[in-house]
């Protein structure tokens, strides 16, 4: 991992926070372990069978279908029949962006359910593809006979043995409903809206599905349904004389066959797809890194984001220092081994469920924002952080692998505080009016501004909004040697990014992927903090968190054996 890198950070902000960096939070509408309103429906259940049904389409020998998405264009099927699937596409239809698709986030939806009643913690990545129409069918119905599932799965590429274990581990959540399926379930005798069975005695991921079904006390419709016909999981679990279902019987081998295969299951995709590497949870972070100008100033915006025990007292002595180098002036890039220093306008310690799985991890987030003014004359190029614990050990370094975090280029910013957005109609019809404002260096000229707009989070699935708008002179006077360019955006999705343009000789400078939830007021106003100049030719904490220090320690030996070797060579002469 090396910063910056969009997509890793998105995905693992909504892996393990929980939530967009408006703080719109995914988790919590399942977390922990919840059930749909007043109803008896696990929504962790409702999210892992829509994730399964979307995969079910997929060829594995033809390389097609999977998790893509296409499942919100199926859900007229009989085989897709049911009230938790649309209210799971509800739940998730505001999480996509230009760096998470829609498949993504169903994922990442099955990653929070399995984590949050209790069943392990599956490796995520990401990068899955949306598709804009319907797969194939594919979806087993449970009055099919053994055969014609067994082949299903088959297609999918799961063996018989697969098959078997991964409807227990599908089943160990949810149930089945009287309102989709009448006649497996009967209708409600007590008055209520529904009659919701649930496949085992607990809400929890685990394995009483296997273990009722063995000692006969299970009450899984499709075990017990009347009209044998439907008892599809009664035929898949009896299908290889119980071999299957005895192994899962024992807790251990159940959680870790239904790891397996339930990740295997979410990274089913078209054989076009690449997914990302692993995502997994980066021990410091940085985020919403952002040079703009506010009020009437340039400056420089960042969170720093540490992980912490979930349960350690937040250390109050612990200091964290952002230091940067200037782009230009006296001291490029710290030339004179000074670089500029500031302390954080704010501490947060985030609340410990924000997501299940790095609430399953013992983990927990301080979060340190930074405002810094920033001398339009010398700019800033990168920036890294010191954090000293103020017990007497060195401080640590987090600069990307020695390098520092880059700031890539200056010329094009985007200007949230003096962006606008206004909501325009009501219900079905709302959307959003933008007024979005980039600053472009003024010595520049650009020949063109433009931006790049992105919405996948539209209603009813529809295409995302994705355009180049050209971007033209706006009323705002220059500030900070900065020139204002305006575009207006009208938008019906919930989660518009745009990355900026300008254009200036042969070359593009381009501001990637600026969110656009917080804009002019919604901002909070943090004065810039005091600025230091310190000395840094003596830095000598501990650096951490990067791929490079391992390869700084390797050359830092061959160095010294280097110089053991050529001290050798040198006594060895001077003897001769
Ligand atoms: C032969 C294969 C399968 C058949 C016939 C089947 C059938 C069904 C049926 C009829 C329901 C009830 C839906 C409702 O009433 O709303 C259901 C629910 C469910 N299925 Fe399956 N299923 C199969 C495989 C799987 C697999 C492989 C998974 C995931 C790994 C899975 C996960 C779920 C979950 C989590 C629920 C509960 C949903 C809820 O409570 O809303 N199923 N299944």
């Amino acid at each position: 991992y090396q910063w910056p890198s969009p997509q890793y950070d998105a995905l693992e902000t909504l892996l393990y926070e929980g939530r967009r960096s408006d703080g719109s939070n995914l988790a919590s509408t399942q977390h922990p372990c919840k059930n749909r309103g007043s109803t008896k429906s696990s929504i962790g259940g409702e999210w892992l069978r829509l994730a399964y049904h979307d995969v079910a389409t997929h060829d594995a020998q033809k390389g097609t279908g999977g998790l893509d998405a296409s499942i919100a264009f199926e859900l007229n099927r009989t085989e897709n029949a049911g009230a938790g699937m649309s209210s799971s596409l509800s739940d998730f239809s505001t999480y996509s962006s230009k760096y998470i698709s829609r498949a993504d986030v169903i994922a990442i939806g099955s990653t929070f359910a399995v984590a949050s009643c209790g069943g392990p913690i599956l490796r995520y990545r990401g990068g899955r593809v949306d598709a804009l129409e319907a797969d194939i069918t594919g979806v087993p119905l449970p009055e099919q006979d053994l055969a014609t599932h067994t082949a299903m799965f088959q297609r999918q590429g799961f063996t018989p043995e697969e098959m078997i274990a991964l409807v227990a581990c599908g089943h160990t959540l949810g149930g089945v409903r009287n309102s989709d399926h009448p006649a497996i379930v009967p209708p409600p005798t007590d008055g209520s809206a529904d009659n919701f069975v649930t496949f085992d005695g607990t809400k929890e991921f685990d394995n009483a599905v296997v273990t009722q079904y063995l000692d006969g006390t299970t009450t899984n419709p499709l075990v017990t349904v009347a009209n044998t016909t439907l008892a599809s999981d009664k035929r898949i679990f009896d299908s290889d004389n119980q071999v299957t279902m005895r192994a899962l019987a024992a807790p251990e081998t159940f959680t870790n066959t239904c790891g397996t295969l339930l990740e295997r299951m979410l990274n089913l995709v078209p054989s076009s797809v690449t997914l990302t590497e692993e995502i997994t949870l980066l021990p410091a972070k940085v985020s919403t890194a952002q040079l703009t100008i506010e009020r009437d100033q340039l400056v420089f915006k960042v969170s720093f984001r540490l992980v912490v025990p979930v349960d350690a007292k937040t250390n109050s002595n612990r200091v964290v220092t952002l230091l940067w180098c200037d782009r230009s002036g006296p001291n490029p890039n710290c030339d004179n081994l000074h670089a500029k220093s500031a302390l954080p306008v704010q501490k947060i310690v985030d609340q410990p469920d924000s997501s299940p799985v790095t609430q399953r991890l013992n983990k927990n987030f301080n979060n340190y924002r930074f405002v810094v003014p920033i001398n339009q004359d010398e700019s800033i190029s990168k920036f890294w952080f010191t954090v000293d614990e103020g017990d007497g050990s060195k401080p640590t370094t987090h600069d990307n692998g020695g390098n520092g975090y880059p700031i890539q280029q200056d010329n094009v910013l985007f200007v949230p505080g003096k962006s606008k957005v206004a909501l325009v109609g009501l219900g079905e019809t709302t959307q959003r009016h933008f007024d979005l404002v980039a600053a472009v260096k003024t010595s520049l000229a650009p020949s063109r501004v433009y931006m790049s707009i992105f919405d996948s989070a539209t209603p009813n699935y529809e295409p995302p909004l994705k355009a180049d708008l050209t971007m033209n002179l706006s009323s705002i006077s220059p500030i900070a040697g900065y020139t204002f360019y305006t575009a207006v955006v009208e938008d019906i999705g919930a989660q518009l990014t745009i990355d900026l343009h300008a254009d200036v000789g042969g070359t593009t400078y381009t501001e990637d992927y600026q969110p656009t939830y917080t804009l002019d007021s919604n901002i909070p106003y943090s004065p810039p903090s005091t600025v230091t100049t310190i000395d840094i030719s003596h830095s000598s904490s501990n650096t951490k968190n990067d791929a490079s220090s391992h390869t700084r320690t390797i050359l830092h030996s061959i160095y010294t054996n280097f110089g053991i070797g050529l001290l050798a060579l040198y006594i060895g002469l001077w003897i001769l």
